[in-house]
């Protein structure tokens, strides 16, 4: 059996749905029994997002307009899909939209949203989309069944916007979704959601379905699972900074998480992590070539001298917040508080260096929580005395080459460093993660892509590596 994911594109419209759909019809007219995990319909999740703000500064009457218009949207996806105002479909999708109208009514009275209701708005988005996939699929002979994440046994802990499944969701999983299959059924699940034990709604995190993918795919056995997208595979950058980007035949485990982490946009950082127990190998595939094998990820790593760094991938829209301060110098606990709070304030920390002198601390943080990190850390640090600076500079980004090969090679970073010397890119900050996995820079935002096609070229990424 194979699970598949498919993403906002490939769900952004009737055709787009239908063609999805032929995707898993190929492999069950096959004989191969298929689980399906789909995002909400391309644009959804951010216009939820903008629903929920919209409803908390009191703008109630342009939340509820835009909630007609997603109505509006999914009622004609299914009408052309086939199903006519009056049938289960329409009548669910109905449904469905008036109960977040109603959430969105109390968020707008209340003028109040939690991380727990903004789960719950945003969650609309793939319950809306899984019945369009069920009933393209019917509409080509396979008999569909959809269901929400929570539905399927998807549990996850309470951390509203970046939750994780329990470890009994892969036996309920394998239980509900199991029962379905066995009675010929294909199953199709709102990605990216899940429910606490007590039945809250919680989302897995933006990009969140590549998880959902994965975790259905370890709880199923699955032999494979495949994520569908509107490029070849994991390519060695984003292909639209670079233009000679190139699909990657192979990577492992190691390496896609890296590249996820460092900002490359095609899978969910966590996405492998499900899979690594059982091996199960995952295939970033192309919707529209579907013949094209696109990119295996498996255990081990393919490295080839010649070839250190696989790919090269950043992350905009960062800040660089540094504390700093003589009195510092040798006092091992300032940086452990420093870390203690920006956790306790769930802040991620995206980077991070010392200076040789220890008189500062250099934090890479998203831009948007920049100045919430800096109010925190004067407020615990204060008493210390011992701190006396913070600065922040804005318009930051991470740029990072990755590849298990760069393990123990010497050169790679010289050979960066004289790459982004020669295009003019100023460096703030250096880090090599410990596994020798990735090398990951702070730039000025502005040289982002001078800096990807710098390393891009320099390391001939855009060349199809020699056979050996
Ligand atoms: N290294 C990379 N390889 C492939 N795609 C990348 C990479 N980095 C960024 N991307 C971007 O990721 C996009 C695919 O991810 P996304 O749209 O989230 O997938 P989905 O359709 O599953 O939601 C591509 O359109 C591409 O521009
Ligand atoms: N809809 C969610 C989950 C997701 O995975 O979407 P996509 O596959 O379109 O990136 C999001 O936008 O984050």
């Amino acid at each position: 059996m194979i699970v598949m994911k498919f993403g906002g594109t490939l769900m952004g419209g009737a055709s787009a749905i239908a063609r999805s759909a032929s995707l898993v019809a190929r492999t069950t007219a096959a004989g191969t029994k298929v689980a399906v995990a789909v995002s909400a319909m391309s644009g959804v999740t951010d216009t939820l997002l903008g629903v929920a703000s919209r409803a908390e500064q009191g703008d109630l009457g342009g939340a509820l307009a835009d909630i007609a218009s997603l109505r509006a949207r999914h009622l004609e996806a299914a009408s052309q899909l086939g199903a006519g105002a009056t049938s289960d479909v329409a009548r669910e999708l109905r449904e469905l939209t008036d109960t977040l109208q109603q959430t969105v009514t109390g968020v707008g009275l209340l003028r109040e949203l939690s991380a727990r209701s903004r789960d719950l708005i945003v969650s609309f988005g793939e319950r809306l989309s899984a019945p369009l996939m069920a009933l393209a699929l019917e509409g080509i002979g396979v008999r569909a069944h959809h269901l929400s994440g929570g539905a399927a046994g998807l549990v996850t802990n309470r951390d509203f916007g970046n939750a994780r499944p329990l470890p009994q969701a892969y036996s309920r999983l394998r239980e509900r979704l199991g029962g379905l299959i066995g009675v010929g059924l294909t199953p199709v699940v709102s990605g990216f959601i899940g429910e606490t034990p007590e039945g809250v709604v919680t989302t897995l995190g933006r990009g969140g379905t590549d998880y959902t993918a994965t975790i259905l795919g370890a709880a199923l056995g699955a032999q494979e699972v495949w994520t569908w997208k509107d490029v070849d595979g994991v390519m060695s950058a984003d292909p639209r900074s670079v233009p000679d980007a190139r699909n990657l035949e192979h990577l492992s485990y190691a390496e896609v998480m890296e590249l996820a982490y460092f900002g490359a946009k095609v899978l969910h950082p966590l996405a492998v992590t499900p899979l690594q127990d059982a091996e199960i190998p995952l295939r970033v595939k192309s919707a529209a070539d579907p013949a094209f094998p696109g990119t295996l990820v498996t255990k081990d790593a393919k490295t080839d001298a010649a070839h250190p760094v696989k790919a090269v991938t950043a992350i905009r829209g960062l800040s660089v917040l540094t504390v700093g301060g003589a009195g510092m110098v040798g006092v091992p606990d300032v940086v452990s508080q420093i870390f203690e709070v920006l956790a306790r304030e769930n802040i991620p920390v995206q980077m991070i260096s010392q200076g040789s002198s220890q008189a500062n601390v250099s934090l890479v943080v998203g831009r948007t929580v920049a100045a919430h990190a800096t109010r925190v850390l004067e407020e615990a640090l204060q008493g210390s005395g011992l701190v006396k600076a913070y600065e922040v500079e804005e318009n930051v980004a991470i740029v990072a080459v990755v590849g298990e090969g760069m393990r123990g090679q010497r050169g790679v970073a010289a050979r960066l460093f004289s790459a982004l010397a020669s295009a003019n890119v100023n460096l703030l900050m250096i880090a090599q993660g410990s596994s020798e996995l990735n090398i990951s820079l702070a730039i000025e935002e502005a040289d982002v892509d001078a800096a990807v096609r710098a390393a891009h070229a320099a390391f001939e990424l855009g060349k199809v590596p020699q056979e050996v």
